[in-house]
């Protein structure tokens, strides 16, 4: 049996633990109360980001949903001793329940890739879920955020608008591609060849969530380190095939589970605190954006107490990533044309 002295040890680790969260993107204020739905809440993503809503101080109530699984998550994650309710719902008939009165809405479910399939290759499957549970979203909260986490991004974010347009409901300042992950794999991936501490590491990635339409922008990169170019070349493929890394070592398993929950985590967070007042919250996500001629690009974005504040700019670009980014802009494009016309038949 656990002795008392070794148990307020581990506890005060946990406390520890999550201070350190705190520093790195959590607030410690709680604020006003909070709903966040997570959709897909029993997956691969779905349960460890669930976990990580609990710890959300920002939180006050978490609504887990899936089309099975959900009762056990739920009452696993309730009984941690944080601020939020956490009700599970499970089936169709008990997602009205799940969505009414969320601020944010968070969706990783869908099927992930296997060895040799593109995120393309989930389109047929994915595009059917995303429309369903957009379509429920413009009826139980049409005001959420919505963070979306299921692949193809590229294309289903462009559904979910063409769904919230055709309800009405479309504002292009509460809908998010989830491309933070991109993000922290830049970041760490670079801290590593630039051998800087990973903590204090930015790095804008921009365009969209697949392959080349995945751009991170390292010549922008702060703290600033003088790479080769055949550094910046292989640490912007790597960035780019991080989601084909991991595939391939899960071999049939499923993709980027734990890495993404804590991006999602990340981007949430971000959300609230947007939502919550927090000033200069900024984040690259994949939004509506005149960025480029494009209808939906990833940037830098301002998060506020509607959403999107301000879409921010691609700055400076190096020769490198100029051609990078004239390079992805067929193939978003045409990730972007698929979404919209599946919507729509
Ligand atoms: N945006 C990103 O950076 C990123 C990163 C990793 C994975 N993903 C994507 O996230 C998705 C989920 O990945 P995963 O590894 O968690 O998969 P998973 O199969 O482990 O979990 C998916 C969950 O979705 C649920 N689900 C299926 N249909 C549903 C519906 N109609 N309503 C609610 N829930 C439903 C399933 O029951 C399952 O629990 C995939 O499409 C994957 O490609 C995106
Ligand atoms: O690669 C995938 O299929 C999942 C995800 O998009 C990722 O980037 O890890």
């Amino acid at each position: 049996m656990m002795k008392p002295s070794m148990l307020r040890s581990l506890h005060s680790a946990a406390t520890r633990g999550a201070s350190n969260i705190s520093r790195r993107g959590y607030a410690s204020e709680p604020g006003p109360e909070r709903k966040v739905a997570v959709l897909g809440a029993a997956g691969g993503i779905g349960q460890p980001l669930s976990l990580l809503m609990k710890l959300n101080p920002l939180v006050s109530s978490l609504s887990l949903y899936d089309i099975a699984g959900t009762p056990g998550v739920a009452a696993d994650v309730s009984h941690i001793n944080t601020r939020s309710k956490v009700v599970g719902y499970q089936g169709e008939e008990e997602l009205g329940k799940a969505l009414e009165g969320a601020d944010v809405v968070i969706i990783p479910a869908g099927v992930p890739r296997k060895p040799g399939m593109t995120r393309d290759d989930l389109f047929n499957i994915n595009a059917g879920i995303v429309k369903a549970l957009c379509t429920a979203i413009s009826k139980y909260c049409p005001h959420a955020l919505v963070n979306m986490i299921s692949n193809p991004v590229n294309s289903t974010v462009p559904i979910a608008a063409e769904i919230f347009k055709k309800a009405g409901t479309y504002d292009e300042k509460r809908l998010f591609g989830v491309t933070t992950l991109d993000v922290v794999r830049a970041k760490t991936f670079y801290a590593g060849k630039a051998n800087v501490p990973v903590d204090g590491v930015n790095v804008p990635v921009v365009g969209g969530h697949a392959g080349i339409t995945i751009l991170p922008l390292f010549s922008q990169a702060t703290p600033k380190a003088n790479l080769d170019d055949d550094i910046i070349k292989a640490l912007t493929k790597r960035t780019q095939e991080g989601g084909t890394e991991v595939v391939e070592a899960k071999a049939g398993k499923g993709s980027a589970t734990l890495s993404m929950a804590y991006a999602g985590a990340l981007f949430a967070d971000a959300c609230l605190k947007g939502l919550n007042g927090v000033p200069d919250v900024v984040e690259c996500s994949f939004v509506q954006s005149t960025v480029t001629e494009l209808p939906f690009f990833a940037s830098k974005v301002r998060l506020g107490k509607n959403g999107v504040e301000e879409v921010l700019g691609l700055g400076a670009l190096s020769d490198f990533e100029q051609q990078g980014l004239e390079s992805l802009k067929g193939e978003l494009k045409s990730s972007i044309e698929k979404g919209i016309k599946f919507a729509n038949q």
